[in-house]
């Protein structure tokens, strides 16, 4: 039976599984039990798969009209209806895990979630397409934190970070769609800038992300500082963030291709790893 693997393939697998990891590594970071922590990943990857599967229903035709051969609808392998009434369905389970942890946690995934999906149905034909990432993402430490028993928002750094990397992901995921793009008529920020100076604030963003969680968690008196002890951990992340920078800024100025994409999810992926071996909490 093909359906399933069309299905899974339709749902934007790697990044819906990194933001997942991520969304967990917070969660211990900000120091969830084993329940809350399986609702975390649970409410985050169903909400991830419904993003995903609407992204995907609703660009059905304009896949087809180019081709796109990474589309298991465009290739006919399922229906676009098919693909819809998963997004629903996956809503509605990721709503329900989320009313489980609690109004706050499901108010903040409510916003993020209408943020994705206003992407999809609206904002990525138009400059303003980075919003939705930037709020999206920017909401997104603070999933972890307010999944706790005692929920907090997340702080301002971790918020900052996450609003960053969100950026990024949007400027290095459309680059090597840009062609297609321009034939059915989708032009947002990055189809505006180009996409070396898209690759180019791509980079510059993660970067920036990973400097606002290194001052945030070791300047002393600031909201996320830790001990003292943690600064040899955090200062070693941000090295290594800023060298996969580096090392995709090349990349992108020879050939802003897919590559760069899985640099920046290498380099959030990084950063989260950063904050939960620090143990640093997210929480404001
Ligand atoms: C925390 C949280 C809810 C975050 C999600 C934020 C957000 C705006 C996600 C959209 C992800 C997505 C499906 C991009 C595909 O865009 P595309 O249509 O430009 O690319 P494609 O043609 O390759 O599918």
């Amino acid at each position: 039976m093909s359906t399933l693997p069309a299905l899974w393939r339709s749902s934007h697998p790697g990044p819906t599984v990194v933001v997942t990891v991520l969304a967990v590594v917070l969660g211990v970071s900000a120091g969830l039990d084993a329940a809350r922590l399986a609702l975390l990943g649970g409410a985050v990857f169903a909400g991830q798969l419904s993003v995903g599967w609407s992204n995907d229903a609703i660009d059905a035709r304009r896949d087809a009209a180019v081709g796109r051969a990474d589309k298991p609808i465009a290739r006919g392998e399922i229906s676009a209806r098919a693909v819809g009434v998963a997004a629903s369905v996956a809503l509605v389970v990721a709503l329900g895990m989320s009313a489980v942890l609690g109004p706050a946690f499901l108010g903040v995934h409510v916003v993020a979630l209408a943020s994705a999906w206003s992407y999809n149905a609206w904002l990525k034909r138009t400059a303003a397409s980075a919003l939705p990432f930037a709020i999206s993402f920017g909401l997104f430490p603070s999933l972890a934190t307010l999944a706790r028993a005692d929920p907090l928002p997340a702080t301002l750094w971790a918020s900052a970070a996450g609003a960053m990397l969100g950026v990024a992901v949007h400027f290095s995921n459309v680059l090597p769609d840009l062609d297609d793009d321009a034939a059915t008529g989708i032009r947002g920020l990055p189809h505006r800038l180009g996409p070396r100076t898209s690759a180019v604030v791509a980079f510059v963003a993660v970067a920036a992300g990973a400097i606002a969680v290194a001052v945030g968690s070791v300047v002393p008196g600031s909201a996320g500082a830790g001990p003292a002890g943690i600064a040899p951990v955090v200062t070693a992340g941000l090295v290594i963030v800023l060298a996969i920078a580096t090392a995709g800024l090349v990349r992108a100025v020879r050939r802003p291709d897919r590559t760069v994409f899985r640099l920046v999810m290498l380099a959030a992926l990084v950063l989260a790893v950063q904050l939960a071996v620090a143990g640093v909490s997210v929480a404001a």
